[in-house]
């Protein structure tokens, strides 16, 4: 009853400050960051209006879209104070200190770098860029090194990997043991079967496809491997392409399989064509299984005895937990005959053989361990996602989660991995990447 009570007072908290009641939020600061926002895109609201809003250091300044009237009706709706005429416009307003880019994938990599070239802070859209080659050019610029020399200061540059930053999956990160992961999965089936023809996520010229969109399996998979492995081969890669009229290399649907570095294995599911049914019943969720180990037994058992531990932890609700999530913890344990069994399985003279399955769940951080750091259970990763993107611009620690550059440019050379292996071409460079790599446009060089 008292979760059944928490569920829905949460998600009434969470409807209320996202679509109905939108908040205004706490007084802003004196120096409060001023952002730009580049486009009017549906996911702009919930994941960067709310969450800017509900900052005390965040004020919205700007937005631009590519047709005026379309940015005014914005900037009406949202109570944003200036409308600009270009994207670049917004580069170009010395009073802006940041921009938030939510763009078609395929237009990330030029906003990024021209953003970063005019000193701005940038909070980018998943998946960062189009392919590994213009990430490792955006991520190693060294405009994310050196001061910018109109503002003074040194860029950050975030990939929106909005899942990293919650309770829930920091929570869920305390239970894993990456060095001895055997295999990771994931699952993320979404109900996208009435997008139109002309969805962002359906055009190859705009880098679409499921893998793009839906990446989240792919970044999930490596997130749990963490700095233990990385993907290096993809074994196995299934992508159902959408049909004439839509654009047939654009993928809707991936079963991809992977392996690591340490020898373990991976795979990933991504549906953008979901029945609501699959989504009800396998709601986004990512498991791990861990190698078989050989526990400390406190039951004081014989000297040719030992335990043997198999652990599986799934992490249920895993893209957005502040609507519900679950962390299943399943052990199967054995007794064998010391010597009996071999490393890599729970086998050998079995004595005995039981499982244990435990479950918790974190809303908060205080309930994720960290109790320096205050957060209510309604919050959306949005907000802990700009809650730790104003923190590292004033250099301020915060619980630590952060998406690296490396981190991103390994996530693009999986994606690329997938469509490689699938026999896709590659999500298409931008031209300005062309210009950027031959003439150093736009990196200060
Ligand atoms: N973090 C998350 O949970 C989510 C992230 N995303 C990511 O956010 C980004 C945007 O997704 P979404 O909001 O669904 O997309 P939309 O299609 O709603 O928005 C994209 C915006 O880009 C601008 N744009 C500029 N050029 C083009 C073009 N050639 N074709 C279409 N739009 C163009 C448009 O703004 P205007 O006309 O106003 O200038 C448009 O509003 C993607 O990178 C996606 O992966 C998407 C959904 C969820
Ligand atoms: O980032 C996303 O998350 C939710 C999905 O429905 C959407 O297509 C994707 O862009």
């Amino acid at each position: 009853m008292t979760s059944l009570y928490g569920f829905l007072h949460r998600n009434w908290r969470i409807v209320h400050a996202n679509l109905i009641g939108q908040p205004a939020g706490p007084p802003k600061t004196e120096n409060a960051l001023k952002f730009g926002l580049l486009g009017t895109a549906s996911i702009a609201p919930i994941a960067f209006i709310t969450p800017a809003r509900q900052h005390p250091e965040v004020i919205i300044q700007a937005v631009a879209a590519r047709d005026r009237t379309k940015a005014a009706a914005f900037a009406k709706k949202y109570n944003i104070p200036q409308v600009h005429n270009t994207y670049q416009d917004i580069l170009d307003d010395p009073s802006i200190d940041a921009v938030y880019i939510p763009l078609p994938n395929g237009l990330h990599f030029e906003w990024a770098i021209k953003a970063l070239a005019a000193g701005k802070h940038v909070l980018l859209e998943k998946p960062s860029v189009s392919n590994a080659a213009e990430a490792s050019v955006l991520f190693r610029s060294p405009l994310l090194t050196t001061p910018n020399p109109a503002t003074k200061t040194v860029p950050v540059l975030l990939e929106a990997f909005h899942y990293r930053f919650q309770p829930s999956w920091l929570h869920f990160l305390t239970h894993l043991d990456p060095p001895n992961i055997a295999h990771a999965s994931s699952s993320f089936p979404v109900p996208g079967s009435g997008l139109p023809r002309d969805d962002i996520r359906f055009q190859y010229g705009l880098s679409g496809g499921s893998v793009m969109d839906l990446t989240y399996t792919l970044s999930m998979l490596r997130a749990v491997y963490g700095d233990a492995a990385e993907p290096v081969e993809c074994t196995s890669a299934q992508l159902q392409t959408m049909p004439p009229p839509y654009d047939e290399l654009t993928d809707w649907r991936h079963d991809a399989t992977f392996r690591f570095s340490n020898g373990g294995t991976a795979t990933a599911y991504g549906n953008l064509r979901a029945s609501l049914v699959e989504v009800l019943r396998d709601n986004m969720w990512v498991s791990v299984t861990h190698r078989p180990a050989v526990i400390p037994d406190s039951t004081a058992l014989p000297a040719d005895q030992e335990t043997v531990r198999t652990r599986k932890v799934t992490l249920h609700g895993a893209v957005i937990g502040a609507i519900w999530h679950r962390v299943d913890v399943e052990d199967e344990f054995v007794i064998r005959k010391v010597g009996s069994g071999t490393a890599e399985a729970a086998d050998g003279v079995i004595i005995k053989r039981w499982r244990t399955k435990s479950s918790s769940k974190a809303y908060t951080f205080q309930e994720a361990g960290f109790d320096n750091y205050s957060s209510e259970p309604h919050w959306l990763t949005y907000k802990h996602q700009m809650d730790a993107f104003v923190d590292r611009i004033r250099g301020r620690q915060g619980t630590g989660a952060w998406v690296t550059g490396e981190d991103s440019i390994k996530q693009m050379s999986m994606i690329d991995m997938v469509y490689a292996k699938a026999g896709l071409p590659l999500r298409p460079s931008s031209k300005y990447l062309d210009e950027v790599v031959r003439k150093g446009k736009g990196t200060g060089a």
